[in-house]
């Protein structure tokens, strides 16, 4: 067997060009477009490359994009401050933190200041809850875009198992959660997991998001089992790959996501997605 490849890529341009499509019948009734305010505090080169990929995506949709480029020593006190003004802000509907903040600012305070309802990375601790609580609003976007993906594909999720590896707030726990809505049986694994290729073998859906290049061995995969990697990881030869050997588990898988160009087109497309949906199905729920 030789899986087929989820063409990330792809399937995040169509869904951009959807949105993009929803922006322009909103302009159509004479409603502004929807604003999303994009902060990013220092440096950190791979942050820069998302954060343009961010700022391309909305201009393709017709979004707005609010760019604040603040220096690496910036104070909690005056980013915490630009939330308060953006929560305040009616041309904004959504704000994004670029992840991770320099060592001195508490990432924890910066989310949770971030209104829930503008909170369009789906982090704050509101939409995390409602996710758990069976009550999605605001969905973390590289979980949800990776739903995006099984739909694509015309997965069968429910009733399925699935394995996840790598346990973090960004992706591990709220993709956990995506699963079992979805009626997955769920393992989530994480640093102090035993048997890391037991929990994989055993897996129909594997999602690997761990940094770690080749921690998935191919022979660990089920045949036939679907493959999302998630890992996003540059060699020191400058190639980038993700956390599951390719080669080797395509061989055995139905699917699998190619790093680049898999989950991570589509983290962008879905941020995309909820700026859209923060920008109108929300008013009534929450404003
Ligand atoms: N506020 C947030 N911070 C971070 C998030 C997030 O969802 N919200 N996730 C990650 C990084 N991330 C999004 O910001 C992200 C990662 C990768 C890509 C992407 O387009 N990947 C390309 C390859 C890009 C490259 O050449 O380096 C691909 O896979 O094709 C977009 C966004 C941490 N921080
Ligand atoms: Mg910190």
């Amino acid at each position: 067997m030789s899986g087929n490849i989820i063409d990330g890529r792809a399937i995040a341009t169509q869904l951009i060009e959807r949105i993009g499509q929803q922006v322009a019948n909103l302009s159509a009734t004479g409603q502004r477009p929807p604003g999303l305010a994009v902060i990013l505090v220092g440096e950190d080169p791979a942050s820069q490359v998302y954060v343009n990929n961010k700022r391309k995506a909305c201009e393709r949709a017709g979004i707005v994009s609010k760019a604040f480029d603040l220096p690496p020593d910036t104070t909690q006190h005056s980013l915490l401050t630009l939330i308060d003004e953006l929560n305040n802000d009616a041309c904004i509907d959504g704000i994004l933190v670029q992840l991770p903040l320099p060592a001195h600012i508490n990432q924890e305070l910066v989310i949770e200041r971030i209104a829930p309802s503008k909170d369009v990375d789906g982090f704050h601790p509101y939409n995390m809850g409602r996710l758990a609580l069976r009550m999605p609003v605001l969905r973390p976007c590289t979980p949800k875009g990776i739903m995006t993906l099984l739909e694509s594909i015309n997965a069968s999720v429910r009733g399925s198992k699935a394995t996840i590896v790598g346990a973090s707030n960004i992706v591990g726990r709220p993709m956990s959660l995506e699963l079992l809505l979805a009626g997955a049986t769920v393992t989530t694994c994480h640093r102090f997991t035993k048997d890391l290729a037991t929990e994989v073998a055993a897996a129909d859906i594997v999602v690997v998001g761990a940094g770690k290049p080749g921690l998935v061995k191919g022979e660990w995969i089920k045949p036939g089992a679907i493959v999302i990697d998630v890992g996003i990881n540059r060699l020191p030869n400058g190639k980038l790959v993700g956390d599951v050997e390719f080669e080797e588990a395509q061989r055995r898988a139905s699917w699998i996501t190619p790093v680049p160009g898999g989950v991570g087109q589509m983290t962008v497309a879905t941020l995309i997605e909820n700026t859209f949906y923060a920008a109108t199905e929300l008013h009534s729920v929450q404003r």
